[in-house]
């Protein structure tokens, strides 16, 4: 069954469509606890008011050491497969993954990055214009997740501050037992704290939860996009009002000021 809203090309699947707002993996280190869209996203999505929006995508880059599983989770999650090789990524690669939220076509534009040291000047080259950072580690080699904080420092000095949402990911979840992960996760979630990131446990092995993780990037993304993008009509619209539109900046200008994370790279 596919959705059958198609502005855009074919219709996406029915997968990728998300009515409600996905759900934190754990309350301890989440970026939000509210379980629906913001109140003026939802009208502006029923009213089909969001200008552009329908056109846009978020720019998501993923970091983190070598061999961790970033290249795993985004083909599970895009391509649904796991290849038990290990074959490393050579600066930089990309997925595009479409969805429809709140019945507006959106769409995240993945990128996976290379976690060998020779490599990543090509890769921090891609880190600028992103709206969404996800950070790596193996919840089987805890060293990994230490070195999270320098992937992190590294993206966001390419990102003005406060423009990208973090998440802290541990990979591999299927390699340890409850206990363990649990463990794992307690130094992890702290870690997320430290960071202002968002943290979740997935495996690209089984699948687990990397659906819905990738569900609530795209639905935070989506509910960002929607605003910023409400707020500057509103801003160009009071700039008419006041008699002050050749003054001003046009719409489309503004964005490449205001908002990093909602450009093309
Ligand atoms: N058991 C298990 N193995 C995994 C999982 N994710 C990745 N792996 C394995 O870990 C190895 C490294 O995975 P990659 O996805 O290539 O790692 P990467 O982070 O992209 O590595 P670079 O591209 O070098 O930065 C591969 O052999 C994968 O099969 C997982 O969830 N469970
Ligand atoms: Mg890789």
């Amino acid at each position: 069954m596919r959705s059958s809203l198609t502005p855009l090309g074919p219709p996406v699947s029915r997968d990728r469509v998300i009515t409600s707002f996905p759900k934190w993996y754990t309350p301890d280190a989440c970026l939000q606890l509210k379980e629906r869209f913001h109140g003026q996203v939802s009208t502006t999505c029923q009213r089909k008011n969001t200008g552009t929006v329908g056109l846009r995508h978020s720019k998501v880059v993923v970091v983190g050491d070598l061999y961790v599983g970033k290249t795993s989770l985004i083909h599970r999650f895009c391509k649904n497969v796991f290849d038990r090789d290990y074959k490393a990524t050579i600066g930089v690669d990309f997925e595009i993954e479409r969805f429809e939220i709140a019945g507006i076509p959106y769409s995240l534009q993945i990128w996976d990055t290379a976690g060998q040291e020779k490599f990543k000047c090509i890769a921090s080259a891609y880190y600028r214009g992103a709206q969404v950072i996800i950070t790596a580690f193996d919840l089987t080699d805890m060293q990994t997740l230490e070195h999270t904080r320098q992937w992190l420092e590294d993206a966001l000095r390419e990102n003005e501050p406060g423009s990208c949402f973090v998440f802290l990911v541990g990979t591999k979840k299927d390699l340890l037992s409850g206990a363990a992960c649990a463990q794992a996760e307690v130094e992890a979630v702290r870690l997320a704290n430290e960071m202002q990131a968002e943290y979740w446990s997935v495996s690209a092995k089984t699948g687990e939860n990397v659906k819905a993780f990738f569900s609530r990037v795209a639905a935070l993304a989506f509910e960002q996009s929607v605003l910023q993008d409400s707020e500057r009509r509103s801003s160009a619209r009071l700039q008419v009002g006041d008699g002050d539109l050749i003054r001003g900046s046009p719409p489309e200008t503004q964005e490449s000021t205001t908002s990093s994370g909602l450009g093309c790279c």
